[in-house]
């Protein structure tokens, strides 16, 4: 069994790859993967970049060149939810697509055709994660995260796209690794720690809540990999 656990950021693996042994990391595709081991188990670890895109491809390529057979998501978000608070941890349960729209053609928001509006995750791994929330005494949610490529700091975007999808947090790269994943038949699972409200004050709380919603994300990926 093999493990990718990715993130979009390098702030979001960097408390994982301090964790790991026999730690090598190799550059492919513009893009840097490090191979390790974690309480036993073959981890391999990367950062996309930024956006559905860069996730995407990393998603692909730590399945279909460093054959991992499930991928764990470990990041931050913005919430929708008035439940999430900063640093609070939610998981996916299905995700979808803010900014794909081909309502001119009568579809709803967030569809293409032999596409679907919200990709679920593995219900297994999210089984294990609950499992560990409750030995851990962690509160986690569950439910819609929302992916687009903007950096959501608007009110006004924010309510549209928890009306429209009912989504309870978003961020830049949850669907595309879920729909990568889906289609190469690989359990996913999406973790991600509030660092912001997506409001006019996003950027500041962002900036100063990322680094610390990035680690408590990580310790409890890492907490997951120990019960897989
Ligand atoms: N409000 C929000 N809207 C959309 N996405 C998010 C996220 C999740 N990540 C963080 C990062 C923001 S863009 C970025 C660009 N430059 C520096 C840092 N982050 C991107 O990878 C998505 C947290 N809050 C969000």
């Amino acid at each position: 069994m093999k493990i990718a656990i990715m993130g979009a950021m390098p702030e979001e693996i960097e408390p994982l790859i301090g964790q790991l042994e026999n730690v090598s990391s190799s550059l492919y595709a513009s893009n840097t993967y490090y191979e390790g081991i974690y309480k036993g188990k073959e981890v391999v670890v990367a950062y996309s970049k930024i956006g559905k895109v860069f996730a995407a491809l990393t998603a692909t390529i730590l399945i279909e060149k460093f054959d991992c057979d499930i991928l764990l998501f470990s990041g931050v978000a913005g919430a929708i939810s008035e439940e999430l608070k900063i640093g609070d941890l939610i998981i996916a349960e299905g995700l979808c697509q803010h900014d794909l729209d081909i309502t001119a053609f009568g579809h709803p928001y967030g569809y293409v055709p032999e596409g679907e509006v919200c990709v679920k995750t593995d219900k297994h791994l999210r089984q294990i994660a609950k499992t560990v929330a409750e030995k851990k005494g962690i509160t986690l949610k569950e439910g819609v995260i929302a992916t687009g490529d903007q950096f959501v700091a608007d009110p006004e975007r924010k309510k549209w796209i928890g009306e429209t999808f009912k989504a309870d947090a978003l961020e830049m790269e949850g669907a595309s690794v879920a729909v990568v994943c889906d289609a190469l038949n690989v359990p996913c699972f999406i973790l991600r720690a509030i660092s912001d409200s997506a409001d006019m004050d996003a950027s500041f709380n962002f900036d100063e809540f990322l680094e610390s919603s990035a680690k408590v994300s990580a310790g409890f990926i890492l907490s997951m990999v120990e019960e897989i």
